[in-house]
């Protein structure tokens, strides 16, 4: 019997014109022997929608193609863990680049090779952040964004430098193990994967499957720091300094005292007093591309291996 694998495509992700029908012919090429379904999402009622289709059919693999918000609406719909693969049509596309898969190009190569990483989610209270969430600098930029009318990778550096020079320090108390930090950041960031979708490495120890996160804290205190910040958010080598602090864990709570805002994923959450975290290993398998890509020819999802 040939295997079904859906297509949850997001016509309004990005900005670039990409037809549901094209890439559904490019998967059925490259993954031998496989029936797609697609579901277009409208923005309403998406997951109501896309869980009642996959509790009818029982899919061998689910297409995400979208943005992180697309991802991560399939990612709230799959259970069993059946394999994720994501075509990166966002704006900034911060998981994918976790992945590995920088473009759309790397993403078909990823299908090729069929590799899948059993991923972590990490909880902040009780939603789900896939990639990354932070209080500061990086929510303010996001909040920046939202208002202004610009969309894609330019808008975000244009508005990034505005930022820099204008994000307060915050206090925050970190409490874990019984251990209680106190300290002030401008940015504080709790991360699962390594990078933003603009490439930055925030997180050079991040592994989306060791069952741990990181809490990263970052006070610019002159031009030197911020050089050497954007030298190893360019280049992923860090350092130790004292404008970064980092700690792995599987647990802690978080009091954020100045009122800085807080994104997950991409998504404004306002500007919480206190936040519990924590970490559920493995719960998503994603198709992700790893360095030594094998080329393979013949590919049917069942090869796929965890
Ligand atoms: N058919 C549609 N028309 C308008 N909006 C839609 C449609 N389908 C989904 N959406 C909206 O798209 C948003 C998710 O977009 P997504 O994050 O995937 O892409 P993006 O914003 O371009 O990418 P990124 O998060 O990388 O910046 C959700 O707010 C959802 O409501």
């Amino acid at each position: 019997m040939e295997a079904k694998a859906l297509l949850i495509f997001n016509p309004n992700a990005g900005s670039e014109e990409i037809n549901a029908l094209d890439l559904l012919s490019k998967i059925t090429v490259l993954i031998s022997g496989t029936i797609v379904d697609i579901y277009e999402t409208t923005g309403d009622g998406d997951q109501e929608a896309i869980k009642e289709k996959l509790a009818n059919t029982k899919y061998a693999l689910v297409v995400i193609a979208g943005g992180d918000g697309t991802i991560k609406l399939g990612a709230a719909c799959v259970e069993d863990q059946c394999p994720m693969a994501i075509l990166p049509l966002g704006s900034a596309n911060g998981l994918a680049n976790c992945l590995g898969i920088k473009s759309l190009d790397d993403a078909w190569d990823a299908l090729k090779q069929m590799d899948t990483l059993n991923m972590d989610g990490v909880m902040v209270d009780d939603h789900l952040c896939l990639h990354l969430a932070d209080f500061g600098f990086n929510a303010n930029l996001i909040h920046r964004f939202e208002e202004g009318d610009s969309r894609g990778m330019i808008g975000y550096v244009k508005s990034s430098l505005g930022e820099i020079f204008s994000t307060n320090i915050s206090q925050f108390v970190l409490e874990t193990d019984g251990e209680k930090i106190e300290f002030e950041a401008h940015m504080l960031v709790i991360a699962n994967g390594d990078r933003y979708g603009t490439g930055a490495v925030i997180n050079p120890d991040g592994d989306l499957s060791d069952g741990r996160f990181e809490v990263i804290a970052v006070l610019v205190e002159g031009v030197e720091d911020l050089i050497q910040l954007s030298i190893g958010l360019i280049s992923g080598e860090r350092k130790e300094r004292n404008s970064i602090r980092s700690w792995t864990l599987k647990n802690c709570k978080i009091q954020n005292h100045s009122g800085a805002k807080f994104q997950i994923d991409g998504e404004l959450m306002g500007t919480p007093s206190e936040i519990t975290v924590g970490i559920r290993p493995g719960i998503f398998r994603f198709v992700h591309k790893t360095p030594d890509v094998v080329e393979k020819d013949d590919v049917s999802i069942e090869n796929s291996t965890s």
